[in-house]
């Protein structure tokens, strides 16, 4: 390989189309090995690579491209992960920490279209938009009053599970509707005003609706179980914009299948891109394919992030960005 070569760092590009207007530069700044363009496996599409791999540098994924301990492995030269997300929980972290790899993500700069799409959906669950959009296309068929009532949104509890930026974006919408904000996080967060609940079970035992927008970790995985969402009861309803993985998903199936709880939107699920097949028949919940952030408006935005995020890596000494540059 040519010196010159060697200096234009190697980066790992597993979602498409990251990288575009870097891509256009001359002479160009980064080589690019574009996984997402293959149907194989990641680690095969590595091992098939003849020369590159060994050089990459960076990777570019985002939520849906998992960063495993394996993929991270047969990176030897690995300095840098940018997620076009905000969780991480794609990446193993614990591998990134021991071999010092900075990890960047996209913070706040989706909080508040995620927010919008929780709004959305909680909207089009009361309201029955999707089911009564399928009910309309066949209306003159049906008898009279063939489709349920829907609820009203104004004067809901809400219950936020979460209020980081998301979560805040939420309750600030949702008070504008005049819903009554409640919420549980990991602290009580002094400069709101809204009731705050320690414990989950009592948040959804005082809510109509539960919201979640919190990060998935070891101590949120299944925050939402079975014993929560019989303390949210019959007439409640599950919003989620965070992670499939935050609710215990077959417990999640029975309960709107038995009518335990009254409706669900679902913007995530635990096995992406696997969505329960039992929902489908269900008027009663609304899917959504992990598709908050993917606006095209919001799009340029995450390509500039990335853009950004690869030069200020690059143009510091790796020492120093190790450092300096935070995974937010
Ligand atoms: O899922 C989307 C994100 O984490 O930003």
């Amino acid at each position: 390989m040519a010196k010159e070569e060697e200096e234009v760092p190697a980066i790992l590009v597993l979602a498409s189309p990251f990288g575009i207007d870097l891509k256009a530069q001359n002479p160009p700044k980064y080589r690019f090995l574009e996984a997402f363009s293959s149907n194989l496996p990641l680690l095969q599409f590595l091992q098939q690579q003849q020369t590159l791999p060994p050089s990459v540098r960076a990777i570019i994924c985002n939520a849906l491209k998992p960063v495993t301990a394996d993929v991270i492995r047969s990176l030897p030269s690995l300095d840098l992960v940018v997620t076009a997300s905000a969780g991480t929980d794609h990446i193993d972290l614990t591998e990134c920490r021991r071999r010092r790899i900075q990890v960047v993500n996209i913070g706040g700069l989706f909080a508040a279209d995620v927010a919008d799409m929780a709004v959305a959906l909680l909207i089009d669950v009361l309201f029955k938009i999707s089911a009564g959009d399928r009910f309309a296309r066949n209306w003159g068929l049906s008898k009279p009053l063939g489709f349920p009532f829907g609820s009203k949104l104004g004067g809901k509890r809400v219950g936020i599970i979460g209020l980081g930026r998301i979560g805040g974006e939420v309750a600030k919408r949702l008070e504008a509707f005049d819903c009554i904000i409640k919420y549980h996080s990991r602290n009580k967060n002094p400069s709101v005003s809204y009731t705050f609940y320690s414990n989950v079970v009592d948040l959804a035992s005082n809510s109509d609706v539960l919201v979640l927008c919190c990060p998935l970790t070891e101590q949120t995985r299944h925050i939402i179980n079975k014993e929560v969402m019989l303390a949210l009861g019959k007439d409640g309803i599950i919003i989620n914009v965070g992670r499939g993985a935050l609710i215990d998903e077959k417990e999640l199936v029975q309960c709107l299948v038995k009518g335990e709880i009254r409706g669900a939107g679902l913007d995530v699920f635990e096995d992406e891109p696997n969505v329960p097949k039992e929902l489908f028949p269900l008027d009663n919940v609304v899917l959504s394919p992990h598709a908050a952030a993917l606006t095209l408006d919001g799009f340029k935005d995450s390509c500039d992030y990335v853009t950004k995020s690869l030069d200020t890596f690059f143009s510091i000494k790796p020492q120093v960005s190790k450092t300096k540059l935070t995974c937010d």
